[in-house]
């Protein structure tokens, strides 16, 4: 397989462990300086031919804690593939009354609540120091692109599934639920949705200079509510099937225009060359083992040739 084939990725959360309403090729297990990823990453063919990568982002059996996605690997692993463009999935809870189990959301915020226990970049254990931009962390040309494809999606799938635009994603550590006061705080913060695995994910994606959006499925509302139950994960398995089956319906709708676009390339225009002023010009030329690692997600920057000692 030519590493230019696959230029989508599609990474799957809860109960959407696989894209079996396309075709499949392959799988492959590309190791990275971070290790493998989540699960061996399928290749699936579109009707027209081309090719993309879905990866299950707690493993095809759901056995990686939230706190322990190997995120790195992830990222790093698709685009070694030739990956430009990322689709990712995720369940949430809703802390608004408005945004019901059901719904799907495309966020443009993020809130982090995460507790510095999950590595968050490629830099990390480097001794090169890099900033990258992420007051919008999610790619805008992307999810403008995405609202409108999905938004069709949705309205042809018949289901009466809504799509919501423009929210703020809490993500927390968990791997238990809010509490009550939390999930009213992040409200009163402005977060209309929570989950436990926006980031790092879309920080790394940045850091690689991928195109990376996220399609919110929702579950249930969290524990903000007065008088109604705490979320529970019985409650959240309620929505997770007819989720991931929309979700399939969905990806399966919009994949091939997304390939078009990434190979044209103006959907990718934000993120080439983002990092170039991000990484701080000395710390770059170190030492051979760090530039050969990142390298590995930021050729164009890191050449090992290029190093003195
Ligand atoms: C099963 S409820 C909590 C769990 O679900 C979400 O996972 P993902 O984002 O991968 O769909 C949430 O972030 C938690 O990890
Ligand atoms: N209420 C919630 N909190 C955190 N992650 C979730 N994933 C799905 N529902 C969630």
């Amino acid at each position: 397989m030519s590493s230019k084939d696959v230029l989508v990725g599609v990474i799957g959360g809860s109960g959407l462990y696989h894209l079996d309403n396309l075709t499949f090729v392959e799988r492959v297990s590309p190791e990275t300086p971070w290790g493998y990823p989540s699960a061996p990453i399928t290749i699936c063919s579109l009707p027209s031919g081309c090719k993309i990568a879905f990866l299950a982002r707690h493993g095809p059996h759901h056995s990686i804690q939230p706190s322990e996605v190997p995120s790195r690997a992830n990222i790093s692993a698709l685009k070694s593939l030739g990956v430009r463009v990322i689709l990712a999935f995720s369940a949430v809870g809703s802390l608004r009354e408005e945004i019901a189990p059901g719904s799907f959301v495309i966020p443009t915020q993020i809130i982090d609540r995460t507790k510095g226990i999950r590595p968050a970049s490629f830099f990390d254990g480097t001794n090169v120091v890099a900033h990258a931009a992420f007051g919008d962390p999610y790619s805008l040309k992307l999810v403008r692109w995405l609202e409108v494809r999905a938004e069709k999606a949705l309205a042809d799938e018949g289901r009466g599934v809504v799509l919501h635009k423009d929210k703020c994603i809490v993500c927390m550590e968990g791997p238990q639920f809010s509490t009550r006061a939390e999930s009213n705080m992040y409200r009163a913060w402005g977060g209309d949705l929570i989950n436990m695995s926006a980031l790092p994910e879309a920080k790394l994606a940045r850091e690689a200079e991928l195109s990376y959006a996220l399609i919110a499925t929702v579950t249930d509302y969290d524990s903000w509510r007065p008088h109604s139950e705490a979320v529970t994960a019985a409650e959240v398995f309620k929505t997770l099937a007819d989720n991931a089956n929309t979700s399939r319906h969905v990806a399966a709708a919009v994949l091939e225009d997304l390939h078009a676009a990434a190979l044209d390339g103006g959907i990718l225009s934000e993120e080439n060359g983002s990092m170039r002023f991000s990484i701080m010009p000395r710390s770059g030329e170190q030492n051979q083992e760090d530039v050969k690692k990142l390298a590995f997600i930021l050729p164009d920057y890191f050449k090992p040739g290029d190093v003195a000692n």
